[in-house]
Order: structure tokens, then sequence, then C-alpha cells
């Protein structure tokens, strides 16, 4: 499996972080503009050129983006402490029934930080 797919998805979304001390600014409500890249990894087929379409990826992604996207955060199931090691997790557990060959969970929660998950 020498060959990976991506495809880059963006959302909105408030939050804050409950568990920072006293003081951080994480600890007050704000907001981000999450990237989240979907990484998958197999055989490139020899009569399609690909391991999947990248249709197929964005509709396995798409239930948990409608779960994401404008909302707060900290009120969705899993998400109560939603760092990016808890959201990449999160989504990672939350796509990979839909897509067995998911491989890997990168979100971005600003242009300089961000976390990769790639399962247990
Ligand atoms: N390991 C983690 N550290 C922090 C997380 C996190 O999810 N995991 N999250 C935050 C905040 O949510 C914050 O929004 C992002 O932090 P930071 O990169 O420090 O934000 P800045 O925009 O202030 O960064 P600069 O590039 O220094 O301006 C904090 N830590
Ligand atoms: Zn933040």
């Amino acid at each position: 499996m020498a060959t990976e797919i991506f495809k880059e998805f963006y959302f909105e979304a408030a939050h804050k972080l409950p568990h920072v001390p006293e003081g951080h600014q994480c600890g007050r409500l704000h907001g981000h503009s999450f990237k989240v890249r979907l990484t998958v990894a197999g055989d490139v087929d020899p009569h399609t050129g690909w391991i999947i379409d990248f249709a197929d990826l964005k509709a396995a992604f798409m239930p948990t983006y409608k779960r994401l996207d404008h909302y707060y955060l900290n009120d969705i199931e899993g998400l109560e402490n939603p760092t990016s090691e808890v959201l990449a997790k999160w989504i990672y557990n939350q796509v990979k029934p839909n897509l067995a060959q998911l491989s890997e969970v990168e979100v971005m929660e600003t242009c300089t930080a961000g976390c990769r998950y790639r399962g247990e």
C-alpha cells in the first residue's frame, strides 16, 4: 500500500477548552475555520487507476461534516473537551465505519497548529 490519496474539507465551529489553566486564552469561547484532511491508503486499481473515487471519500465524510459545521463543538457527545487531539480521533472513529481504507485524519485548528491521528 505505497499509495495514499487525501481530500481536504473546511468547517466553521466554536469551542472552548474546559480544562486549561485559569486565564488561558483557549478557556474563552472562540471560533476557528477548521481544516480536516482525510487520507486513504490502498492499492491502485489497474482498471480505474484510483484507490477510491474522491467523491466517495467526500460522501463518507459528509454525515460527520454536517454534525460539525457551524456548531458549538463542546455540545457534541464525545467533544466536551474539543482539543485538536480529541477532535481528530473523534472524526476518525465517526468516518472509519463508512470508509474502511481511512488511514489518517489531520485536523488543523489554525494555520500553524494541528494534529494527526492514525487509529489505535
Ligand atoms: N495540544 C494542544 N494545544 C492547544 C490546543 C489543542 O487543541 N491541542 N488548542 C488550543 C486553542 O484551541 C487555540 O485556539 C489554538 O492554539 P494556538 O496555536 O496557541 O493559537 P494562537 O493562534 O494563539 O497561536 P499563535 O500561532 O502563537 O498566534 C491551544 N493549545
Ligand atoms: Zn481553539
